[in-house]
């Protein structure tokens, strides 16, 4: 086991952890002040592994959690400086009580890196546009991510087979739409499905936000970026990977709070 994944050891009194936890796994980053020193990726732990991981860290370092997953979030509070963030602490308007904390944070860290409005394109084990005016949650939607919709198909019918996304190449990005195996015809229908609803997403957030930046982030988002780049390039060029975003309104969440504490 990876005790934290690769964390540094903390040296300055400056330091904290940022945990975000989703669906398929655990988004780490290391902070110092305002700087990110490092970011990586762990799986979700075990009681056990979670505990040993604690033990590891330095006392009193700051450790800031956002989590979509409860289960996970209880095992990572144990830890005394441990500080989970919730909804209230997010500085935006219009935010419904069971929006994702993980959205909540990244849509306001994208405000945070280009201003507003901005639309924000989460590509995780969800799919999940969340669009923001002024300081405003405008709304968005949620749908399958990539490869849950893989997996959908397999799970739920005898014939069709695992194919996980790993078989769709960078180089080779898109199948024929008119396929003629069942691989290509899966992959086929969820790809130019998925794409022309996205494209239909951002002409619709464009009709009322002309210009608005579009940040994509989450797992699948360097292959829902190639597959748009060959669908539709001249969209693809105007949306931008930025992984950090969930950081980036984290951050923001330890500067309001240190300034409370005055
Ligand atoms: N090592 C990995 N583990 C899990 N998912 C991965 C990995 N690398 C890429 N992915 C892709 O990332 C997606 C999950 O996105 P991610 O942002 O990591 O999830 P979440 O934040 O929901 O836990 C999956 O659809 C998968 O295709
Ligand atoms: C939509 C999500 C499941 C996305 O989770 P993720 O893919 O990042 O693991 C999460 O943001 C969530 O549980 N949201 C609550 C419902 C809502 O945002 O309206
Ligand atoms: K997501």
């Amino acid at each position: 086991m990876q005790p934290i994944g690769h964390a540094p050891a903390i040296s300055s009194s400056d330091s904290w952890l940022a945990l975000s936890i989703g669906n398929s796994r655990l988004h780490w980053a290391q902070f110092t002040g305002n700087d990110l020193q490092h970011t990586w990726n762990t799986p979700h732990f075990s009681a056990t592994d979670a505990q040993q991981c604690l033990a590891s860290l330095t006392p009193n370092a700051p450790l800031y959690i956002a989590s979509v997953v409860p289960q996970q979030s209880q095992l990572w509070q144990a830890y005394p400086s441990a500080h989970v963030i919730t909804l209230e602490q997010v500085l935006l308007q219009g935010l419904y009580p069971t929006l994702g904390i993980d959205r909540a944070l990244a849509v306001w860290g994208a405000i945070d890196t280009v201003g507003s409005p901005v639309l924000l394109i989460d590509a995780g084990t969800a799919l999940t546009l969340t669009g923001a005016a002024g300081d405003r949650l405008v709304g968005g939607a949620i749908l399958p991510g990539l490869r849950l919709q893989f997996q959908s198909l397999n799970q739920a019918t005898a014939a069709l087979p695992d194919m996980g996304t790993a078989n769709l190449t960078v180089q080779h990005p898109l199948p024929p739409r008119w396929a003629a195996n069942t691989a290509d015809a899966i992959a086929s229908g969820i790809l130019y499905t998925l794409l022309a609803g996205l494209q239909a997403f951002v002409d619709d957030w464009w009709q009322q936000f002309p210009d608005s930046p579009v940040m994509l982030r989450g797992g699948d988002s360097d292959r829902l970026h190639s597959y748009l780049t060959a669908y539709a390039p001249a969209l693809a060029r105007q949306i931008t990977i930025e992984p950090n975003l969930i950081f980036w309104g984290m951050r923001k969440v330890r500067g309001e709070r240190l300034k409370d504490e005055g």
